[in-house]
């Protein structure tokens, strides 16, 4: 079958044959303010954006991250979280996604409850069991000791991140690496999260998910993790020359503070590229799974790749007018890697 990851750029000259990219759909949901949309900013701008405002349909943003010698780029699909804003949206949403990352935000439970009817959308339309997928709970900037009982409990996101076959992240979309790397000093909230994260790697190593195929090993593997390291610390070049990007999480060589954006692309979004990578590149094939889940029993067969997706136009049996069609995706370019 021919590789969905798709030549971003069409045209003929040498130069432009020199910079096509592959493009790796990275699909972000969960409900309306969890900070879908400051996430990708963060990961694409390098900043916390100074103005949001609710999503309406989809935004792109991209990412070039190099894998292997190769530039692939991320297309990170912001979708809205407002049911009205989504409505017709939703099948081109799910349609050859390489990765899912649901957000929820951790100060607001509401959010992580929610997640089960983001679950069902994936599995009513027909998300195969194969798509890497990763809960990432956002604005940890929030997090308040004193008000434990109004947030989301660490442990309980990462059982349910388990029992979904999930990788699992705290971030912030807010916080520069620069004042996470001040509060691993002064307070030791870092390296709690980051003890988290290793625990979840430990975890992973002593008593596998039985997920399927091999891409959970790239997830949950302290060594596969550090193998994605330079990869993951590729993607966090600095953007900008004011956000210092240069620590890793994972037990990667470099310490670890940015939580911010390392375990968002770091963790999430490089580990679920390199397998989508392999995937297309074909060292690992795509397959089902050997051992399907109760619930992947109700889902159709894995897609993995048809076609590459840059831009969604509603079906055209679908005669509802809103939201427009998306037939130029606005797309913020990444700053140069
Ligand atoms: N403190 C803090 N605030 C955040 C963070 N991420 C997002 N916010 C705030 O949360 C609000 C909602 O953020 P958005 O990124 O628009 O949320 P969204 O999930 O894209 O929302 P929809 O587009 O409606 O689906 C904004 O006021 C952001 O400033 C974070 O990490 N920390």
């Amino acid at each position: 079958m021919e590789s969905s990851l798709e030549f971003s750029s069409s045209l003929g000259s040498v130069s432009s044959l020199l910079s096509r990219h592959r493009t790796f759909k990275v699909l972000m949901i969960g409900d309306s303010g969890v900070g879908k949309t400051c996430l990708t900013h963060r990961l694409c701008a390098g900043e916390f954006p100074s103005r949001v405002e609710a999503t309406i349909g989809v935004d792109f943003r991209e990412r070039t991250v190099e894998i292997d010698g190769e530039n692939i780029k991320l297309q990170l699909w912001d979708t809205a979280g407002q049911e009205r804003f989504r409505k017709s949206m939703v099948p081109h949403y799910y349609r050859n996604v390489h990765a899912v990352l649901f957000i929820y935000d951790v100060t607001c439970p509401a959010t992580f409850t929610g997640l089960s009817s983001w679950i069902e959308e994936c599995r009513q339309n027909s998300l195969g069991q194969d798509i890497p997928r990763f809960l990432v709970g956002n604005k940890s900037d929030l997090r308040d000791p004193s008000r434990a009982d109004l947030q989301v409990n660490q442990q309980m996101a990462m059982s349910f991140a388990k029992s979904h076959r999930m990788g699992f992240f705290e971030t912030s979309a807010k916080m520069s690496p620069k004042k996470l790397s001040k509060m691993s000093q002064q307070e030791g909230e870092a390296p709690f999260q980051r003890d988290l994260v290793e625990d979840i790697a430990n975890c992973a190593e002593n008593s596998p998910i039985s997920c399927s195929r091999s891409y959970p090993r790239i997830m949950f593997c302290r060594r596969a993790l550090q193998r994605v390291g330079p990869l993951a610390r590729c993607a966090l070049q600095p953007t900008t020359t004011t956000i210092p990007v240069r620590h890793m999480a994972f037990g990667i060589p470099g310490g670890s503070t940015n939580l911010a954006l390392v375990v968002l692309c770091g963790g999430g979004l490089t580990a679920a590229a390199v397998y989508a990578y392999r995937a297309v590149s074909g060292e690992e094939s795509p397959a089902k799974a050997p051992e399907a889940a109760p619930e992947a029993a109700l889902v159709a067969e894995p897609a993995p790749v048809v076609e590459a997706v840059p831009e969604p136009a509603p079906a055209a049996a679908e005669p509802e007018p809103t939201p427009e069609p998306v037939a130029e995706p606005k797309v913020e370019k990444a700053i140069g890697m």
